[in-house]
């Protein structure tokens, strides 16, 4: 098994986690960790990527700009990256992003929308910086559209094609399958992303090293939406493990999860109802939050909704739908 890049994302996925209240104080300390670790790529911006603080995907408490430039200044070694949503992020962001420091940017689409990246991949490489394609939601999708999908990123200039598990519902053969498709057909990196819903997080990266996959995602805790993501601590702990040598240092990581990022959290993550629910029914994992207030709301079962999102396919951008499906469960139960 080859060495993979490691790109912590505890500033990013994690930020849905601590609902967008990261402060410049906390991302000094925290990339200042990861780099002194050894950790190669810092993923830092609002959960739902640039620009993302907004009513639909919620407000953050500091202007994520600010918090990037930190993480710029904090970083000696680590590549600092973002994510981009198009339609959620525009050029200017991203313009203004490099302008402070990026590296790297993660775009994100759903995975058969991959045409709507090509402008943002081509300005990535005009302004001289890591571009990164994020497939979510890549459970919905069998690996041939995959491939599709990730050939046309390749097409626009992606460095990398990521899988990405953005509800947990993935288990192995279907990481298996995706993954060595894409290494098959691509000449770039592929990467794979997990989410913790079904406990499989760190047996899926796993399961994608042996597929070939160059580049994973962790968070330490596994600080991140829904049931969380791989923990970078517990990852870097098992390759040790299995002679794999990332080069990043433990001790520092098992250091700043415990006594940091442990305390940020409001709740423990933990695979409960919800979270299992969600992950069973493929539902996105960032409507969780949503999910739980329309339940309180209108008296009514996370889990019942989940079920019935995953019935109707739901996908990200369709947060609206979560109200309507409470309502008429609500209506339902008279
Ligand atoms: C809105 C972006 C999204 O949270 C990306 C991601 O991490 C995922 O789909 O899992
Ligand atoms: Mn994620």
């Amino acid at each position: 098994m080859k060495i993979p890049r490691l790109t912590d994302t505890t500033l990013r996925d994690g930020d849905h986690a601590v609902s967008h209240s990261y402060t410049p104080e906390m991302v000094r300390t925290i990339v200042r960790n990861l780099d002194e670790a050894g950790v190669p790529v810092i993923e830092v911006s609002h959960g739902a990527g640039l620009n993302g603080s907004t009513i639909q995907q919620g407000f953050s408490v500091h202007s994520e700009f600010d918090l990037i430039k930190v993480a710029v200044e904090t970083a000696k070694q680590a590549k600092i990256a973002s994510l981009f949503v198009p339609g959620i992020g525009t050029s200017s962001e991203l313009r203004k992003a490099v302008e402070i420091g990026i590296r790297a940017i993660r775009i994100a689409v759903h995975c058969t929308e991959a045409d709507v990246t090509e402008q943002y991949f081509r300005l990535a490489k005009e302004l001289g910086i890591e571009a990164v394609g994020f497939l979510m939601m890549s459970h919905t999708q069998p690996a041939s559209v995959l491939v599709e999908q990730a050939k046309l990123m390749e097409s626009y200039g992606a460095d990398c094609v990521y899988v990405v598990d953005s509800a947990g519902a993935l288990v192995q053969t279907g990481v298996r399958e995706r993954v060595s498709a894409l290494k098959e057909a691509l000449s770039i990196e592929v990467g794979f992303h997990a989410h913790n819903n079904l406990g499989l997080a760190i047996g899926n990266t796993l399961t994608a090293l042996e597929a070939g996959a160059d580049q994973i995602d962790g968070t330490l805790r596994g600080l991140g939406a829904g049931a969380g993501n791989a923990p970078t601590e517990v990852l870097v702990a098992v390759l040790n493990k299995m002679n794999i040598d990332t080069g990043i240092n433990l001790s520092t990581l098992m250091d700043v999860a415990e006594e940091v990022v442990a305390l940020l959290m409001k709740t423990p993550i933990v695979i409960d109802r919800d979270n299992l629910s969600s992950g069973y029914a493929g539902v996105y994992n960032s409507f969780l939050l949503h999910v739980r207030n329309a339940a309180e709301k209108f008296g009514v079962k996370a889990s019942e909704i989940m079920e019935e999102l995953g019935k109707r396919h739901a996908i990200a951008g369709q947060e609206d739908w979560i109200l309507d499906v409470a309502v008429e469960l609500a209506k339902k139960k008279g």
